[in-house]
């Protein structure tokens, strides 16, 4: 479990636990600041940046898309890019997301609910991303049930539990979403599971608790 001490994130986990890590959502920095705002949560201690691109269309809002990871990823070389990919056709961006994480370690989480029917399969969708070089996640909304990853987990390094409905930061945390992580670590206990939306110190132990052990800090 990590805690903020002394304007550092400090992991108050026992040796035998699982350690947490924290990833600062950048949608909640001043955007027009970016490359010294993650320069500053990296030297305080974050473990990766989470970059959440939206489309306006699979979420009812847009942030950034990948001109800006590539401009960001000039100013921290060796920053690990967490990219939580709200868009819709997730296929479409692969590339143009590969060629602007590169250079140091990067993950494109995908939405299981975006995939189309007439792109790729989901299973095709994970080969396309590990084919340019990034660790593959994959997210699940409030609303979906943790049953519907059942035929992906296997092949995916992360799964994102989604703590608020997708498109905006600053929402309150859904404690009712955490019986899907806990489900997915009693199944899979060396799995990546990613919580995002609602995190801070009121909060993180709970999901730490349910078997999080990636955990996205945003507005609170
Ligand atoms: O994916 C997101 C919104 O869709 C953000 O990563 C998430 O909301 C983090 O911000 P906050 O901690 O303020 O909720
Ligand atoms: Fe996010």
């Amino acid at each position: 479990m990590a805690v903020p001490l002394n304007g550092q994130w400090q992991c108050q986990c026992p040796p035998h636990k699982r350690c947490c890590k924290i990833q600062p959502s950048m949608l909640a920095c001043d955007l027009a600041d970016l490359a010294s705002e993650a320069k500053s949560v990296l030297a305080a201690g974050a473990d990766e940046l989470h970059l959440d691109v939206m489309d306006g269309h699979f979420v009812p809002n847009m942030s950034f898309a990948h001109p800006v990871v590539a401009s960001l990823r000039k100013h921290v070389p060796d920053a690990y890019l967490d990219c939580h990919m709200m868009v819709s056709r997730p296929s479409q961006w692969v590339e143009a997301v590969a060629g602007s994480t590169k250079g140091a370690g990067a993950r494109y989480t995908f939405h299981l609910e975006a995939v189309e029917e007439d792109e790729l399969d989901v299973a095709g969708v994970v080969k396309l991303i590990r084919d340019h070089g990034m660790q593959v996640g994959v997210a699940i909304k409030p609303g979906t049930a943790v049953e519907a990853l059942s035929a992906v987990v296997a092949l995916v390094d992360m799964v994102l539990v989604m703590t608020v409905e997708p498109g905006f930061g600053g929402q309150k945390f859904m404690p009712n979403c955490m019986p899907k992580v806990l489900a997915l670590r009693s199944e899979h206990p060396d799995l990546d599971i990613q919580v995002d939306g609602g995190l801070g110190p009121s909060t993180i132990d709970a999901a730490a608790a349910a078997g999080a052990n990636l955990i996205v800090a945003g507005s609170t």
